[in-house]
């Protein structure tokens, strides 16, 4: 199973990702952790250039055709071949982070971003995606009262950039509700980490 984690900054995906992926290796199951964009050698360089907060002339449709190359060659090097020898696989974002931030957030239109990215996923699509739903600013102080995270290049957009990125999300979660699985992030981790891995965990058992 191909699992994908999704949400504004500071949502708490990768804290809760984490914790869910140790607990499930303790039942025994096979899991690789993995994020976008990165996650393989190739495809970390690409996320240098693209979050380099010194790279404050890039383009917005240069910004989404780099997210799309990363998450191809992610996919063809590390999603896949996991997939194809029973892992399960947990992603941290995946291609409705580049609905919500590209198509939505930067105004590329959504629809527009998804024909791009069906050129590099083919059909590969997640088969459940965990949305962490916040308030952009309880996010984003979030983030800042953690000194050990480097800020990046679209952490800096303004307040109203990010209310469009969990407006997004709103629109993708409202039209995907098979799919996707809408949590509220603002509860505390653990309570966000239990509602999580009983999700996953009764999706697994189905
Ligand atoms: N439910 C929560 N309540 C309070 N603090 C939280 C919660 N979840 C995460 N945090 C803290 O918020 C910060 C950001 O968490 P995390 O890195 O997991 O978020 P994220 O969604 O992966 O963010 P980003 O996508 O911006 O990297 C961390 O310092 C983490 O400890
Ligand atoms: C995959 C993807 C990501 N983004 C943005 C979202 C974040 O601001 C950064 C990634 O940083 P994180 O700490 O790993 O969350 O990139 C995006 O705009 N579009 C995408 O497709």
């Amino acid at each position: 199973m191909f699992i994908t984690f999704e949400g504004p900054e500071g949502a708490g995906k990768t804290t809760v990702l984490q914790q869910v992926a140790n607990r499930l290796r303790e039942e025994g199951i096979k899991i690789v952790v993995t994020r976008e964009p990165g996650g393989i050698h190739i495809s970390e360089q690409i996320r240098g250039i693209i979050l380099d907060q010194q790279n404050t002339m890039m383009d917005a449709r240069t910004e989404a055709l780099l997210y799309a190359a990363a998450r191809r060659q992610h996919l063809v090097e590390k999603v896949i071949p996991a997939l194809e020898t029973g892992h399960l696989v947990l992603c941290d974002r995946f291609v409705d982070s580049s609905l919500a931030y590209q198509g939505h957030a930067r105004g590329l239109g959504m629809e527009e971003i998804y024909q791009i990215n069906k050129f590099a996923i083919e059909s590969c699509m997640p088969d459940m995606t965990i949305y962490f739903d916040i308030h952009p600013e309880v996010g984003l102080a979030r983030i800042r009262a953690n000194e050990n995270r480097e800020v990046n290049r679209l952490d800096l957009e303004n307040i109203h950039f990010h209310e469009k990125v969990r407006a997004g999300y709103l629109k993708i979660a409202a039209a995907e509700k098979e799919r996707i699985q809408m949590i509220d992030a603002s509860q505390s981790i653990e309570d966000v980490y239990q509602r999580v891995l009983h999700i996953i965990e009764a999706r697994m058992n189905r």
